[in-house]
């Protein structure tokens, strides 16, 4: 099996791999068999604040460097990850579950944010503007914001992270980041690679350990951390804005979604089912952009539920390095929960089964790759996010009853539609109430695009010139006379 040379089982803080002070660790499991992988060390409050420290510390020399030679140590960076992507990709997949295929995926994902911002760092332009005042010139410059939190979820534990420590450094800011207490290792590793790459003591620390409230005290309320970039659940979010607000710390939120897919009338179906099976079963449905809702025209709804439900039942699910499968585990016994919870709402309240809606029964939390139908809009599924591996088809009659339905969340990061009707397609797109929104196509990430949600999915955009922003201060010059 090929892993990493070695395993980083220690946070890491100022360039140092370092354990808790009272050597405390927790053991990381492998959700595809609950084995223990490695136990890691178990930060608290006090650790995290010697990271900000070093953070702080690192931050003069760090921004003083020019933007491209900041671009060159992401270069190295991005290409140590590249030669490595498959250990990478495969402790990735031991740790969270994904199919090695994925995992694969996730790491080249990863890799472009760092070879995106590397450039973007070198376009942070400011501008001259004309004077309205005699005697004044006006101008602006771009400046880092300084040290930086990030905290990240399970479901991506290598593309989360760069996707914000990459805009982060190119910009000239210093990190410390907290990783999922899930998935510590594709962080860590990710720690070690910045430093073979010589990304200087200080810059990118990382603080590992299970007590996310002690961590997230340290990070939120110390004035020294001047942002917070998180990606996670909507509630957790809610409650880092409240903490955030005593030291005004700018914020960048990548929060939970509950994305509609819709099937028009005039969709080319097999087009439809295929991009389904990618906006929903992708990460067996464990990622923020998933199809959370297949809302289904009346008229094709029995012909796309019988052509999903028959792609659905040929996924195999199985343990990522044990075989080419294409769904691997949830997260954690209350993943598989909150799965079997939706799916015995909605029976209960009418929805059929067409395949799958049962846990395998394995040593892992395996799931199977779920269709119902007769689904309805007040259903628990229809209304939380499942992050689960189970498309819910809900029939409409109406163009107008398809926008309603779609947009009566509180959520609104992605939405997809099917339709081959141009007007059609201009006057959905411009009503639906979301940050992005894929037309005829299932896969909508990739580093060029700013990735983002309104409503409670978030403030910001990651990737894209966009993403860089949330990094840097607008400082306005004003010359007096010179003349
Ligand atoms: N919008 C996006 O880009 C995006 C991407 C991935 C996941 N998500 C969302 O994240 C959720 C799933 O991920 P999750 O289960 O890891 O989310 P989560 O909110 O439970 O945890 C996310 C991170 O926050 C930390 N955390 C939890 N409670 C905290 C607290 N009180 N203080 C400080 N940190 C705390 C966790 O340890 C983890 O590192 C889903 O809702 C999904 O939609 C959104
Ligand atoms: O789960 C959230 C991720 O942002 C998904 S994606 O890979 O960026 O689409």
């Amino acid at each position: 099996m090929m892993m990493p040379e070695v395993i980083y089982r220690q946070a890491f803080i100022n360039g140092q791999w370092c354990d808790a002070q009272d050597k405390s660790t927790y053991p990381v499991n492998n959700p595809a068999n609950g084995e223990v992988i490695a136990h890691v060390s178990n930060l608290g409050e006090t650790e995290t604040l010697e990271a900000i420290d070093a953070a702080r510390q690192a931050l003069p020399a760090w921004q003083k460097l020019t933007a491209k030679q900041r671009s060159q140590y992401l270069q190295t960076w991005y290409q140590l990850i590249i030669e490595q992507q498959e250990p990478l990709a495969r402790l990735l997949s031991l740790e969270q579950g994904k199919p090695l295929t994925e995992s694969r995926g996730e790491i080249l994902y990863g890799a472009s944010f760092i070879e995106w911002f590397a450039e973007e760092g070198k376009r942070t332009y400011g501008e001259t503007i004309p004077s309205p005042l005699p005697g004044r010139r006006i101008t602006t410059i771009k400046q880092p914001i300084g040290v930086v939190a990030a905290i990240t979820p399970w479901n991506f534990p290598n593309a989360m992270i760069t996707r914000k420590v990459a805009p982060a450094l190119a910009a000239g800011c210093t990190v410390v980041l907290k990783p999922a207490p899930e998935t510590p290792l594709s962080a860590l590793i990710l720690a070690a690679l910045a430093k073979k790459a010589g990304i200087p003591d200080g810059v990118f620390n990382v603080v590992t350990g299970t007590d996310a409230v002690a961590i997230g005290r340290a990070l939120t309320q110390s004035p020294v951390v001047r942002k917070l970039s998180f990606t996670g659940s909507t509630h957790v979010g809610k409650l880092l804005m409240a903490q955030c607000a005593s030291t005004v710390k700018k914020m960048s939120l990548e929060l939970g979604g509950n994305a509609p897919f819709i099937v028009f009338d005039d969709a080319d179906l097999d087009a439809a089912v295929t991009g389904a099976l990618t906006a929903k079963f992708r990460n067996s449905g464990q990622t923020c952009v998933c199809a959370n809702r297949l809302l289904v025209q009346d008229s094709v709804y029995d012909a796309f539920s019988q052509k999903l439900a028959s792609a659905v039942a040929t996924l195999q699910a199985g343990p990522a390095l044990e075989g080419d499968f294409q769904q691997g585990p949830l997260i954690n016994a209350a993943a598989v929960a909150k799965v079997q919870s939706h799916i015995d709402d909605a029976r209960q309240h009418g929805a059929q089964v067409l395949t799958g809606g049962q846990p395998y029964l394995q040593d892992g939390f395996f799931f199977q790759p779920t269709v119902l139908t007769g689904v309805t809009e007040n259903m628990l599924i229809a209304n939380e996010e499942t992050f689960g591996p189970v498309a819910p088809l809900i029939r409409f009659q109406t163009e107008e009853q398809a926008i309603q339905l779609a947009n009566q969340t509180e959520s609104g990061l992605a939405a997809y539609f099917y339709s081959r009707d141009i007007g059609r397609i201009v006057r959905v797109a411009e009503a639906l109430e979301c940050g992005m929104v894929g037309i005829n196509e299932g896969a909508i990430s990739n580093e060029s695009a700013p990735f983002g949600g309104i409503k409670q999915s978030g403030l910001g955009r990651e990737g894209s010139r966009h993403g860089i922003e949330d990094y840097m201060e607008i400082k306005y010059l004003c010359f007096g006379s010179l003349d």
